[in-house]
């Protein structure tokens, strides 16, 4: 059964333990130490590659049976990725670029099951497209100025004060948040069906 499954959560964000907790799944955080340097221009390969990058950090030390999760999430605006701001000024710069405009979030996410001798990887990206109203640039200023963007890809929290200004999405609202929490649940019943079989 799902629920018996020992689950690593490597990954530092409260959002996506939150989001396993509320679908009655109880991981042990354990955030890996990797630094996160993309190398591709394409946000679904970047996202996929740091998510791996990030359960195999983690994956090493645990015993057989155990699946670790590793996520990452990035906002895909006006040709560039976008990852967390280092300034409130570079937040200033991401949310002018998307208001009043459509951006897409990507999250890609690597379950590892640990086994005796080998690892099973899987991997896979989700997209969220966010259409967002115009701002002024009074509301982007002061909005740039918080805390709430500076840990955020894109640096907004679409389950903050930023929905103030979300006028829709298409596609599954928990991938937002930083994990397709449905999407990942589904495949870790694959994972429980199989480890039944074998
Ligand atoms: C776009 C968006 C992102 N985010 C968050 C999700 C992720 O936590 C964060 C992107 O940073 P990530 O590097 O994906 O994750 P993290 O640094 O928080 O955690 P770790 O690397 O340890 O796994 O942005 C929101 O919370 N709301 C939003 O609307």
């Amino acid at each position: 059964m799902i629920s018996d499954i020992k689950i690593v959560l490597a990954s530092a964000s409260p959002r996506r333990k939150e989001l396993l907790n509320q679908v009655g799944l109880n991981p042990v955080i354990e955030p890996s130490g990797i630094e996160e340097i993309i190398t591709t221009t394409i946000p679904e390969e970047a996202v996929i590659e740091l998510s791996r990058q990030k359960a195999e950090d983690v994956a090493k030390n645990q015993l057989p049976g155990t699946v670790v999760i590793g996520a990452d999430t990035v906002v895909a605006a006006e040709g560039k990725i976008l990852g967390k701001p280092k300034t409130h000024e570079e937040a200033f710069e991401m949310i002018d670029s998307f208001q009043g405009k459509t951006h897409n979030v990507f999250t890609g996410v690597t379950l590892i099951l640990c086994g005796e001798n080998k690892m099973t990887v899987r991997s896979f990206a989700e997209q969220t497209d966010v259409h967002v109203y115009p701002m002024t640039q009074e509301e982007i200023r002061s909005y740039a100025e918080e805390d709430e963007p500076m840990d955020k890809a894109g640096a907004y929290g679409i389950q903050g004060r930023f929905a103030a200004f979300i006028k829709g999405i298409d596609g599954d609202y928990s991938n937002v948040v930083g994990l397709p929490v449905g999407r990942v649940y589904q495949e870790l019943k694959k994972i429980c069906e199989q480890e039944e079989k074998a």
